[in-house]
This record gives C-alpha cells, structure tokens and sequence, in this order.
C-alpha cells in the first residue's frame, strides 16, 4: 500500500527554473515524497519549517545563490540532509558545498533516478534504527570500513566518498585512535589515484632538518650526512596521495614551504635551487585543535585554510557506540583471519561491558583490548570476564603536553593488578598467588579499581 499523505515525507525543491521545477515536483510525487518548491533562497529559507526532511538546491538562484542558501538552511536546521544542485564542471562549487554540509551533490545534467535514489538512501539511513550493542551474536564486519550503525558517521562517510573523488585536499580532525589514518587510507582507495602510491609522514616523528629533508628531498652536500641527493616524499608521491599526520606539529620554518606546495604545487629540495612541481594529493590529520593553534600564533592562518578545504571531523568512540557491534567484528574477523582460526563470538555480558566503557583511546584502544583478550582465552567466545579486566580508562598514546606523566601510586597498583589479572585470565586464586596477596585482597583490589 503506498504511503497515506501525511506520511509522505516533505522535500523542498529549491530552484528558479520553472520547467525543471515542475519536473521535480512530478517525479517527487511518482517517488512517494511530497513536493514543496521554492524559486529563490530567500524564499527556501521562508518555506523552511520543522517537517521539511530533505532539500534539493540549485546553485544558480537569483538573489542569495545556492551555497549562501546552503549555510543558511543548515543554520536554521542543522541536520537538514540538502543536495545540491552543480553546473557542469564546477568541481569548486561541489567542494564548496560539502564544505558547507551539503549532504550530497549532483551535476546537472543528471538523472532523476540517481537523485531520488540518493534521498531514498538518505531517508533509510536516518530511519534505520541503531542496533543495541548488547547481544550476543556480532553482525557481519563492515569490512571496508565505510559502512556504520552511526547516522553522524554514515553522513560524514557519504561525505567522505564524494570528497575522495574531488581530488580536493582533506583535513581529517578527531582524536587520537578514531581512525585518520585508516579513512585516509579509505579515501585513497576511493580516489582516481588509487593505483598510485599512498605515502604516509608524521610530522612530529622527526626533527626539523629531517622532516624538511624527508617531505621536499635534499641536494648532495646540503648537511652533513647528505652523501647523496634524495627525492623527497612530495616527488614521490606526485601522482598519488600524501598523508600528513599530525600536522599541528609541523615545524614553523616548514609551514610556508607547505604552503607553497598547496598552493602553487612548487618547492625547492634542501639545498636545492632547481624548482620542482609536485601533483600529489594531499590529507592532513589532526588531533588537536588546529583554529586554537592559529588563535596562539603557533600555526599559519593562510596554510590552516589551505588545509581545511574540505574538513571531516571523526568521531569519537564513545559518541559512536551503535558501532561498537560492528568495530568488534571487523577487528575480531582481522585477527581471526591473521591467526588463522575462526574467530569469536561475545556474550551479551561481554557486549554490554564494551557498551559500557567510555574508550578514551578510541578505536585503537578496542583493537587493543580484543587483541589481548583474544590471546588470553582458548575459548571462541569472549566473556566480560575476559574484557572487564582491560578495560582501562587511562588515555593510550602519548601524554600530550610533552614529557613523561608521572602515575599515582593508585595507579601502578591498578596497573600492576590488572597485569595480574590479565595473564592468569582473571582466575582470581591465580592471580593471588601471582601478586602474593590473599584472595580477599584480590576482590577488595577489583572492588577499589571499579572492576566487579
Ligand atoms: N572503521 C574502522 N574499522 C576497523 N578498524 C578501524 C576503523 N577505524 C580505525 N580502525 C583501526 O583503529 C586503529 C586506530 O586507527 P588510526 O591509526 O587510523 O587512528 P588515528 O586517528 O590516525 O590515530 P592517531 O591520531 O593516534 O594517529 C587502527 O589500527 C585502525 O586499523
């Protein structure tokens, strides 16, 4: 039976050419949608109200064009899904609007089908509900990673598949460990250079000289250990993809000769004087807050918009956790398959305990922790007795502020416990023997950390 009236949802086609007008609204009714239609942005932003579900845009309107109308609609209604409408070959436009949130676009002249197709999507993904991370059985990994229970996720990934194609540069923002490298990676391969190379380089792993040295090249003799002349990673990876991680870390001195790159493509090697020409692509990573960097002087205005054509901000696991069922059966199924058996199960327990947790290292810290649980269990179903005792919610990675952290002496007992408890597979007699305590002092030890 097809959908009564009211439960039609409402589409504002937003453009000033009647004849393509008319056409949308019939195909919008022959798609079960209910067609309102606006000639102008003012008159989108008029016609803007709380049941309106989707938005198709043209660029070209008459008073405000389509991107202003695009940053004011998506003002008004921040999750409002908006596709806009792009003249042939205007790839800037395209860039423009998924910058501005656009939730898609199409270049006319398209076909209706493809249009429709992409609201129904769109529909589906806000509808679907997110499934509970509690349950024992773990649905099939999104192998590919571009898949997620997460509605913001699923947004930012059809974000991302788009962007990827535009061969625009990306800055990747989230936390440590919520996957940048992994969707830089994902929006390599999704990109027409995906048979070219994809060269990774972390900016604060190297000092200065050799940063320099490492992403431009050097000339023979131009410091001492230069016994010969090296390309740099921006020559090789001219016709694929750079990935600089952590570029809030990248030297002051190196930042205009970034710059440079972004914006005429040219730079010289250390040492050099012949200008080179680079092609490569390039996506940036940060996990810190890059506008608070500009804001303190430490890092280039013009280089942070260069960067930043196109953000993507990721997630952090613990805002995310409708994937968690997902996650864990993508990296379960990795490790099985690294392994060589076949893989494991969680009880409902086990599922509830992740659920749970807040994941101060993110995804990294769930590969961790099924890493560990998975080599300390002989059986193929993880329990929370397997999972609980790694559940740590110290942050993983490098202390931020530079310098080693001094522990509290609270936290070496925890850590040292729960070392304990992991190797005897949280048998607590065990563990008693191991640590030369009593048992008691076991479950007065796990009632102290927070881990019964
Ligand atoms: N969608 C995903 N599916 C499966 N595994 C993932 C996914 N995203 C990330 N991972 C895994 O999580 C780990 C951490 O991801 P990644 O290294 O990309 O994080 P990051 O944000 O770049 O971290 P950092 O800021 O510390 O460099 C990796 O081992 C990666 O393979």
């Amino acid at each position: 039976m097809p959908p009564s009236l009211e439960e039609q949802p409402n589409l504002l086609i937003v453009d000033d050419d009647e004849t393509i007008q008319r056409l949308l609204v019939i195909a919008a009714k022959d798609h079960g949608w209910r067609p309102r239609t606006a000639g102008s942005g003012m008159a989108a932003l008029d016609g803007l109200d709380d049941s309106i579900e989707a938005v198709v845009l043209d660029h070209g309107l008459p008073d405000i064009d389509g991107l202003q109308t695009l940053e004011r609609l998506r003002q008004a209604k921040s999750n409002l899904p908006v596709i806009m409408l792009t003249g042939l070959n205007d790839a800037e436009t395209a860039v423009r609007a998924l910058r501005a949130g656009a939730a898609d676009y199409l270049t006319k002249p398209f076909e209706l089908k493809r249009l429709f197709d992409l609201l129904r999507q769109i529909r589906l993904d806000r509808s679907e509900p997110a499934p509970t991370s509690a349950g024992s059985t773990l649905k099939p990994a999104a192998a590919d990673g571009l898949r997620s229970a997460n509605q913001r996720v699923r947004e930012l990934l059809r974000r991302l598949e788009k962007a990827a194609s535009l061969d625009t540069t990306i800055l990747l923002t989230g936390e440590s460990g919520t996957g940048k490298t992994y969707f830089a990676k994902e929006i390599h391969r999704l990109s027409p250079r995906a048979a070219e190379e994809f060269i990774p380089v972390s900016c604060p792993a190297l000092p200065r000289e050799l940063l320099e040295s490492e992403l431009f090249g050097h000339e023979k003799g131009s410091f001492t250990g230069a016994t010969a002349s090296r390309a740099g990673r921006f020559e090789q990876a001219s016709k694929g993809t750079i990935f600089l991680d952590e570029i809030g870390d990248l030297p002051a001195e190196l930042q205009p000769k970034l710059l440079n790159v972004l914006q005429d493509r040219e730079f010289f090697r250390v040492g050099g004087n012949k200008i080179l020409r680079t092609n490569a692509r390039v996506i940036a990573a940060t996990n810190v807050d890059l506008h608070a960097k500009v804001a303190d002087g430490s890092f280039r205005e013009d280089l942070y918009y260069r960067l930043n054509i196109i953000e993507l901000p990721i997630p952090p696991l613990r805002e995310r956790k409708d994937d968690l069922p997902g996650l864990t059966a993508a990296i379960l199924g990795r490790i099985a398959a690294r392994r060589g058996n076949d893989g494991w199960t969680l009880t409902s327990g086990a599922s509830a305990a992740l659920a749970a947790f807040d994941w101060p290292g993110n995804i990294r810290q769930l590969e961790n922790v099924l890493e560990r649980a998975t080599a300390f269990t002989d059986r193929d179903e993880l329990g929370e007795q397997d999972l609980v005792p790694l559940l740590e919610s110290r942050r993983e990675g490098p202390a931020s502020g530079g310098g080693a952290k001094v522990r509290t002496l609270h936290e070496l007992e925890r850590e040292t416990f729960l070392e304990a408890y992991r190797r005897t597979g949280g048998n607590k007699a065990k563990t008693a023997r191991e640590l030369g305590v009593s048992e008691r002092t076991v479950y007065n030890l796990l009632e102290r950390h927070g881990l019964k």
